[in-house]
């Protein structure tokens, strides 16, 4: 499966981000991960819906929208502007009637996706995957930047790519999330996950420019 890389905006300089977006897109990446908070779901606060919307009108690379929230499906109206290259995700414990809100993201226009915690096992999304085209796998637990991954979550790719092809679900595209550094996007990929979030420890590490990462990050994953 192609590689894709998806840079975390949570880690732009935000007083730059304007100029970062027009990096990235000259370099070339995949889609630009925004990460949604609200500190209940997650104990932090980032990047809100009118960000969203400032990002959307200054690029057309598609957007990649990870909602850290409880009760997800209350703000979709609040994502009208989408389109079929986005991606919303959700994570499996935020709502209680997670396939009806998979549904609801379908129809909004978007690529649904699921996220995973840590300590969430696979077998939590198996009744799902006919409703997904993404599992994004979090190899941190989820809310701040520049955390150590954990190294359970490494060997949950690869059963979860081998789960998936098993039953024959070829397309459904793993993306992985926290600390997916230079060393660790290499084992991930060999792992079996296609879509990588670079943060503090790749795209915005602070020992090279945003570009050359990029370009390092590109190769390692095979792009
Ligand atoms: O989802 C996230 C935190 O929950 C961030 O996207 C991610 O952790 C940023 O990358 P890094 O770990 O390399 O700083």
């Amino acid at each position: 499966m192609k590689s894709k890389i998806s840079p975390s905006m949570m880690c732009t300089d935000l007083m730059n981000v304007e100029e970062e977006i027009s990096v990235l897109e000259e370099v070339g990446v995949d889609y630009l991960h925004i990460d949604i908070m609200d500190n209940h779901f997650v104990p932090n606060i980032t990047l809100s819906t009118d960000f969203i919307n400032a990002v959307r009108n200054k690029t057309s690379v598609p957007l990649d929208i990870h909602l850290m929230i409880n009760n997800p499906e209350k703000t979709f109206h609040l994502y009208k502007g989408c389109n079929k290259q986005d991606i919303i995700c959700i994570h499996y414990e935020a709502t209680k009637h997670v396939q009806r809100t998979l549904v609801m993201i379908k129809k909004l226009g978007a690529r649904v996706g699921i996220a995973l915690n840590p300590g969430t096992p696979i077998c939590m999304i198996e009744d799902l995957l006919s409703d997904i085209d993404i599992v994004l796998v979090m190899t941190v637990n989820p809310g701040f930047a520049g955390q150590k991954v954990i190294p359970s979550t490494l060997d949950k790719i690869e059963r979860l790519r081998k789960l998936l092809d098993q039953a024959g679900y070829t397309d459904i595209e793993i993306e992985v999330d926290g600390n997916v550094s230079f060393e660790n996007a290499k084992i991930m990929r060999e792992k079996g996950a296609n879509i990588f979030v670079g943060g503090t420890s790749s795209i915005f590490n602070k020992d090279a420019s945003i570009s050359d990462n990029c370009k390092r990050l590109k190769k390692i994953v095979g792009y």
